[in-house]
């Protein structure tokens, strides 16, 4: 059937060996070492349970479409209770359940004209011609996807039904069809086509593909050509990654967690994008803040750069990614690394972070945002955000700058970052701050990357990256100098 746009695969999304949506994929346990090789490859040749896969799916797309639980945690929980599903199995749950959620708006599209009465039928079944919809949208076979979902009557000639509503979604104007065809929200594919201008048909689509599995090496403990030989014994091939030096592609049909490269903190799952976010820290040894540390993806980075010295300050207001962080740094053997979980706001936020006014050489504010730039890996969050919360959120980053930025000493650097692809984050933030601080400047990112790595991921001064022109998440970084 002709797809309103490139489709994720063209094979089955339940049977490709392409990498897994979220970093944190739901993936199953590699086969043990020491399991016979005939062994695994009848497990992984055994054909599903669709009647099993069918009901998990159900269960995890439910827990984010009707009770607004985020996609990576809401297949975890549901897959953690269903151990007696095969792995094969595991991951035709997970990535039809995020090969739907990147395409909801156009299945919904779709099925309204191909099911007279869609909206009007009972959610689970909805929900059931959802995923099978979403399966031969993916390029699988109609009479298949039918009979594994035991559709009939109606139901099963809809999916029939499928190519005559794609013709009248691909007839439509482009400028109502493409938030439908992109799947996203009206005021977001605004936002696409202000951002990206004649790009964004191709923005929304690389968005709407399946991230990489991408790994950092942690040089405190190996390199990136030791790492791939340790992980090549461990069965897994990997690829360097073409910006960061830092980091490697992993083959996909792996459960990181359980490789021994893993628990032994040689490696960490960190986005390409996210590495060269942070590069821009360069953390020399002496005293550095990152003050949204959440879990720790790129404190551990900039302890790395410190080579695990110095006073590396990692601050949140989270006190579960706080624990999570400390976990990491100690597999990852951070030893510079102090956590605080820290205020929000007002004058608590103020006082706990004044001990360190005019005291830090590098201050990296890796701001909360819209993650708009994510949508690869996390494909639910699009129908999260709303223009009101985007304002909120700008106010919110606005404020953050402005608070630690009091941290940075004179000569010392402010690194700001987003994982956003939107303007309003970024480079207006950036602008909003300078007006006031006339003693800060920016300092172009390829000074720091190099001119070559710095003419690949820069636009202007500031690090711009997104999924169609860097094959990275969206990210935004900016350099801010405070003179000395
Ligand atoms: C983009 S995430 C940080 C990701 C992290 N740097 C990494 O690389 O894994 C933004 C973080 O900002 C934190 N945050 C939100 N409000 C904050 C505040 N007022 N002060 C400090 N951190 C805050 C959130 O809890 C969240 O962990």
């Amino acid at each position: 059937m002709k797809r309103p746009h490139r489709p994720a695969s063209k094979k089955s999304s339940s049977k490709r060996s392409s990498p897994p949506s979220s970093q944190k994929s739901a993936s199953r346990p590699a086969p043990s070492r020491a399991a016979p090789r005939e062994e695994a490859s009848a497990r992984s040749t055994r054909p599903l349970r669709e009647d099993l896969v069918l009901q998990a799916s159900l269960e995890a797309y439910g827990l984010v479409r009707h009770e607004g639980r985020l996609s990576d945690r809401a297949l975890d929980f549901t897959l953690r209770r269903k151990a007696h599903l095969y792995s094969t199995e595991r991951r035709a749950v997970s990535e039809r359940v995020y090969a739907l959620l990147r395409r909801q708006r156009t299945v919904d599209y779709l099925l309204s004209r191909a099911r007279s009465g869609f909206e009007r039928l009972e959610t689970t079944r909805q929900d059931v011609l959802r995923l099978a919809a979403s399966r031969v949208l993916h390029g699988e076979s109609t009479p298949t996807v039918a009979r594994d979902s035991a559709l009939s009557g109606e139901d099963a000639a809809a999916l029939n039904a499928l190519p005559e509503a794609a013709a009248a979604l691909e007839a439509l104007p482009a400028a109502k069809r493409f938030p439908i065809a992109a799947s996203l929200p009206d005021f977001l594919a605004a936002k696409f086509q202000e951002t990206f201008g004649e790009d964004a048909v191709r923005a929304a689509e690389a968005m709407n593909e399946r991230a990489p599995l991408t790994a950092r090496f942690n040089p405190l403990k190996t390199d990136r050509e030791t790492l791939r030989k340790r992980l090549a014994e461990e069965g897994v091939e990997s690829t360097p990654t073409p910006l960061s030096p830092l980091g490697l592609w992993l083959e996909t049909r792996v459960n990181v967690f359980s490789l021994e490269s893993f628990r032994e903190g040689f490696l960490e799952l960190q986005d390409e994008g996210s590495q060269l976010l942070g590069m821009l820290v360069d953390a020399p040894p002496t005293r550095v803040v990152d003050a949204c540390a959440g879990a720790g993806g790129k404190t551990l980075q900039l302890a790395a750069q410190m080579k695990n010295r110095g006073d590396l300050h990692a601050l949140d207001v989270d006190e579960g990614r706080i624990d999570e962080l400390r976990k990491r740094a100690r597999r990852a053997g951070v030893h510079n690394a102090r956590t605080q979980v820290i205020p929000p706001e007002g004058a608590p936020a103020e006082e706990a972070i004044a001990p360190l006014k005019d005291k830090a050489d590098r201050v990296l504010v890796d701001a909360p945002c819209s993650g708009t730039g994510t949508y690869r890996r996390k494909p639910d969050a699009r129908y999260r955000v709303t223009a009101e919360e985007l304002k909120n959120q700008v106010a919110r980053q606005k404020a953050l700058l402005e608070r630690f930025s009091a941290m940075v000493k004179p000569g010392g650097r402010l690194i700001y970052g987003t994982c956003s692809i939107l303007r309003e984050e970024n480079e207006a933030v950036v602008e909003d701050f300078l007006s006031r601080h006339p003693d800060f400047s920016v300092r172009p990112v390829a000074e720091e990357l190099g001119a070559e790595l710095g003419a690949k991921v820069s636009r202007g001064p500031f690090l711009r990256l997104a999924p169609h022109t860097h094959g990275t998440d969206g990210f935004f970084g900016a350099i801010l100098v405070r003179a000395k």
